[in-house]
C-alpha cells in the first residue's frame, strides 16, 4: 500500500538550465537522509522480494538484493544456485508498461488523462513511459509504489553532469573529426534540449487540465522530473515485443521489470530472460550454476560506450562492441598522412579516375551496410563527406580502406585489383596514427586521474575517455601487426 509521501516526492528533482557550450540538468537532491549508499526515491524502501512474492511471483529462496559496490545494487546469490534454475518469475500483471484498454484492470483507459497528455504531446514510446511512470510515482495508492519507492533517487547519467564534466568529452572531439552527432556533448545537448521542450509542451496541455483529471495528481512537473523518468526508462526498462494490439502490434515497447531490473550488465551473463507462453509469465533462468555472494547477471545488448554511458552512466573496460565514428575529411587526413611520411597524399584532391573508383567502393560498401537508396547516396560520396567506423567486431570500416586504395595508389589497374587484405597494409602507413599525438591528455594521465579523489561523473567522463584512447591503441596495434605478415608485393604500388 502507497504511503501519502509517495505523492510528495515527485519534485525531489528541479532543472537548473546551465547556459555553457553544452547544457545539463542538475541534480537537486531529496532533503530526507537516506539510509543506504545507493539513495532510494524512499528513504527506507518497501521489501521488493516480498511484494513480488505476494503479488504472485517468483523469487527463488536463495537470491536477495545487496550491494554491487560501483554497481548500485543487485540481486545476488545467498547460496549456490545450479545452472538452469528458475531464479525469477513475473506475471504479466507485475510488468509495468504503458498498455490501453477499456476492460483490463490493469491497463491505462483510452479516454484518461494520461492518455490525453500522450495523445497531445509529441515524443517516442520511451517518454510516453516515462510520463506513466511519473503518474504512478505520483499516485497515492499506487499497485507500483513498493517498486518505485526502490528506485534510485537520482540517475548518474550525462544529461546530469555538470558543463565542466561534459567539457571532458568535448576534448575527444579535438581528435580527428569524430562524427558531431554522435559526440557525447551533442547528444547531452540534444537531449536536454527536448527535455526543457518536453516540459513546455506536458506544461501547456496541463494548463487547461481539471484538478480531478490531472495525470500527476495535480503536482507540477519539470524537465529534471520529466528527466528522471526518462532515465529511468533508458537504463531500467527491458524492450519487449508486444503481442496485443492494445500494446501497439507487434512493436518492441519499454516494459519496466521489478525485481529482474535488479539484475546489473554482463557480456557473460549467468543469466536470460526468458518468456514463458503459456502461463503468460516472465522468467529468468540461470544460464551457469551461480556460487553464493556471485550476482545474477543480464546482458543488456552488444552497445558502444557511448550507449551504456548515455542511457545507464557506465563504461565498460575492454568493450568489444565500441567503436569510434570518424568523418572522411580529406584534409584531416592529408595533414595526418604527410606527418606520417605518407609520400605525396592526395585524400583532398584525387584524380578523376580515383574519385570514381572511390564513389564506386563506397556504393558497394554502403549498399551492404544500408537500406538507403544509392541516389540519396550520390551527393554524400561524390562530396567525399563519409562517416567510417574504427574499433568494433570489424575493427576497421571498410569503406575507408576503400577510399585508402584509390587515394594512395597511382595505378588505376592495381587500385582496382587490389583486395581488404592488402589495404590492410596502408593503414600501417598510418594516416590516423599521429592523430593519437592530439590527445589532450595521455594515456597514463588519464589513469592518474583516476586513481585520485574525483567526482561519479567526473570519473565516468575520464573512463569513457580513456576507453576509446585504449581502443584505438589497440588498434593500431592490430593493423601494424597484420601489416608484418603480408609478403612485401603485397603492397600497392606507390
Ligand atoms: C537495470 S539497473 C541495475 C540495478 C542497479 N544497479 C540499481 O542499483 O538499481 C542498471 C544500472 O545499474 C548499474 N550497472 C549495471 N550494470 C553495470 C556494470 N556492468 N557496470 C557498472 N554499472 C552497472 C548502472 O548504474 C545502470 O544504470
Amino acid at each position: 500500500m502507497a504511503s501519502a509521501t509517495a505523492s510528495k516526492l515527485l519534485l525531489t528533482a528541479t532543472a537548473d538550465f546551465l547556459s555553457s557550450s553544452t547544457c545539463s540538468l542538475r541534480h537537486r537532491r531529496a532533503l530526507a537522509v537516506s539510509a543506504s549508499r545507493y539513495p532510494r526515491i524512499a528513504p527506507f524502501p518497501q521489501d521488493l522480494v516480498g511484494w513480488v512474492k505476494r503479488e504472485g511471483g517468483f523469487v527463488h529462496p536463495k537470491l536477495k538484493i545487496a550491494d554491487g559496490g560501483e554497481y548500485g545494487l543487485t540481486l545476488v546469490a545467498s547460496e549456490d544456485i545450479p545452472r538452469g534454475s528458475r531464479l525469477v518469475a513475473l506475471p504479466e500483471r507485475l510488468t509495468l508498461r504503458l498498455r490501453w484498454s477499456q476492460d483490463d484492470d490493469c491497463a491505462d483507459r483510452p479516454d484518461s488523462p494520461l492518455s490525453q497528455l500522450v495523445k497531445r504531446v509529441p515524443g517516442t514510446v520511451g517518454n510516453e513511459m516515462g510520463l506513466k511512470l511519473l503518474q504512478e510515482r505520483a499516485k497515492t495508492g499506487s499497485l507500483w509504489w513498493p517498486y518505485i519507492s526502490n528506485l534510485p533517487e537520482a540517475f548518474d547519467i550525462p544529461i546530469f553532469f555538470s558543463g565542466e564534466d561534459i567539457k571532458t568529452y568535448s576534448m575527444l572531439l579535438l581528435f580527428i573529426s569524430f562524427k558531431h552527432a554522435f559526440s557525447i556533448p551533442y547528444q547531452v545537448n540534444k537531449r536536454c534540449r527536448f527535455l526543457l521542450a518536453f516540459e513546455k509542451d506536458v506544461k501547456s496541455v496541463l494548463e487547461d487540465v481539471d484538478p480531478g483529471d490531472h495525470p500527476f495528481s495535480g503536482q507540477d512537473v519539470n524537465a529534471s522530473s520529466l528527466g528522471w523518468a526518462m532515465s529511468a526508462v533508458s537504463s531500467r526498462a527491458f524492450r519487449l515485443r508486444c503481442k496485443t494490439p492494445q500494446d501497439g502490434s507487434g512493436a518492441d515497447v519499454p516494459v519496466l521489470l521489478p525485481l529482474i531490473d535488479m539484475c546489473n550488465h554482463s557480456f557473460n551473463p549467468n543469466a536470460v530472460i526468458v518468456e514463458e507462453k503459456d502461463n503468460q509469465k516472465l522468467l529468468v533462468v540461470s544460464k551457469t550454476s551461480i556460487e553464493t555472494d556471485v550476482p545474477v547477471t543480464l546482458n543488456y545488448g552488444s552497445l558502444t560506450n557511448d550507449f551504456f554511458l548515455l542511457d545507464y552512466g557506465f563504461v565498460i573496460s575492454s568493450n568489444p562492441h565500441d567503436h569510434v565514428e570518424l568523418k572522411y575529411d580529406g584534409v584531416l587526413l592529408d595533414a595526418a598522412a604527410i606527418a606520417a611520411g605518407v609520400p605525396s597524399p592526395s585524400f583532398s584532391s584525387p584524380t578523376e579516375w580515383q574519385r570514381e573508383i572511390l564513389s564506386s567502393s563506397i556504393y558497394m560498401e554502403m549498399e551492404l551496410f544500408s537500406s538507403v537508396s544509392l541516389k540519396m547516396l550520390r551527393p554524400l560520396t561524390s562530396a567525399l563527406l563519409v562517416q567510417v567506423n574504427l574499433g568494433g567486431e570489424e575493427k576497421v570500416d571498410g569503406r575507408l580502406l576503400a577510399a585508402f586504395r584509390a587515394v594512395l595508389s597511382d595505378d588505376r589497374e592495381a587500385a582496382q585489383k587490389s583486395d581488404l587484405s592488402t589495404l590492410m597494409s596502408l593503414s600501417a602507413e598510418a594516416p590516423w596514427e599521429p592523430q593519437l599525438r592530439h590527445f589532450p591528455t595521455k594515456i597514463m594521465e588519464d589513469e592518474s586521474i583516476l586513481k585520485g579523489d574525483i567526482s561519479e561523473s567526473t570519473r565516468l567522463a575520464v573512463e569513457f575517455r580513456l576507453q576509446k584512447k585504449l581502443m584505438i591503441v589497440d588498434l593500431m596495434r592490430e593493423l601494424t601487426r597484420r601489416v608484418k605478415v603480408l609478403p612485401k608485393e603485397a603492397f600497392l604500388n606507390r
